[in-house]
């Protein structure tokens, strides 16, 4: 059974898969990447070829060597690795999850294959099972994001006996909004020493308060700095500061969502925000509008969440 090294918990940063304007990944920026999460976010855990970092729109030879120069940047600089190793096929997840180990990688997680769906418990276990033994020696996380895989099995029943079929089993992500299934994850567990790591980073604080140890998400690549000090008065016991932090970091993810928010708009915000280039997304997605940057440009600027210094007519919200 897999010792974890250390617990996984805090931030996690989903990271973004840096690309050039023709779709190549571009390695050149990550070095600079890892540096921006701790020194200006501080954020020193990271989960790789996610669904932010489009993972399932890369070759297993590009998800290999991504994997490879996150660990080889994050080394005496990050706290934990995590890379994403589930695919449709399980003999490529078997592969990355194999390669997560080689490279010295601190886990891996999986999500429910999407298309030959795994329609109950057993058969989805059995798929994991499969894809963790390829690598006993690592931490193992189950990432639950039903609303992108259409695989409904509650996180609440998956987790029932999990460590009896999967030893290495240290944890859960938590990407839905259902915090009864996420309760009932935690409260039925309570003497396990697993991670919940919730992915709705606009509702995190509702999941700290049923018992999530951590979050990822990837809001926290440049909301981490604020995220942290929602997180830090949550842990003094300011619930009031907390939640005004919770709610000036709704305010911005509201205002995306209603113009239409995901991956291709994160990379745009990432690039606004931190200065790293980015790179629009590899198809079937599209670049963000010209549009949509604009105006979250100025939400960014109006919430203090950029530098207001050329921020004319003053009408700053920004969070307290
Ligand atoms: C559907 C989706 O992308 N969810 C994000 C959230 O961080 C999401 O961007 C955030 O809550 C804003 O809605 C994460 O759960 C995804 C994630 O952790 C990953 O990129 O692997």
């Amino acid at each position: 059974m897999a010792s974890p090294k250390k617990k996984l918990q805090g931030l996690v940063a989903a990271t973004i898969t840096p690309m050039t304007e023709h779709g190549e990944i571009n390695f050149s920026v990550i070095g600079q990447y890892v540096d921006y999460l701790v020194e200006e976010q501080g954020v020193k855990n990271i989960f790789v070829n996610g669904t932010t970092g489009e993972g399932l729109s890369l070759s297993v030879s590009e998800r290999r060597q991504v994997a490879e120069a996150w660990v080889a940047k994050g080394r005496n600089k990050l706290d934990q690795v995590v890379i994403h190793v589930g695919a449709l096929s399980l003999k490529d997840s078997q592969e990355l999850a194999q390669h997560a180990a080689e490279i010295g990688a601190d886990g891996i997680a999986v999500i429910a294959p999407f298309f030959l769906k795994p329609w109950n418990k057993d058969a989805l276990i059995n798929f994991l099972k499969e894809v963790a033994a390829a690598a006993p020696t690592l931490p193992f996380y189950y990432y639950h994001i039903p609303a992108l895989t259409g695989v409904k099995i509650r996180a609440e029943e998956l987790l029932d006996g999990i460590q009896d079929k999967i030893p290495t089993f240290q944890g859960l992500k938590f990407s839905d909004t259902d915090l009864l299934d996420f309760g009932q994850c935690v409260d039925q567990n309570r003497q396990q020493q697993f991670a919940f790591l919730f992915g709705v980073d606009e509702q995190l604080l509702s999941a700290l308060v049923m018992g999530a140890t951590g979050a990822v998400g990837s809001t926290y690549n440049y909301m981490g700095k604020k995220t942290n000090q929602m997180l830090e008065a949550f842990e003094r016991k300011d619930f009031s500061s907390a939640l005004n932090h919770q709610f000036c970091i709704q305010r911005f993810i509201n205002f995306v969502l209603k113009l239409g928010f995901g991956v291709s708009q994160t990379k745009a915000i990432m690039t606004l925000v931190s200065g790293i280039p980015v790179g629009p997304p590899r198809p079937p997605l599209q670049k963000a509008s010209r549009e949509f940057i604009d105006d979250a440009k100025a939400k960014l600027k109006s919430l203090d969440f950029l530098s207001s210094t050329d921020l004319k007519d003053g009408n700053l919200e920004p969070c307290s």
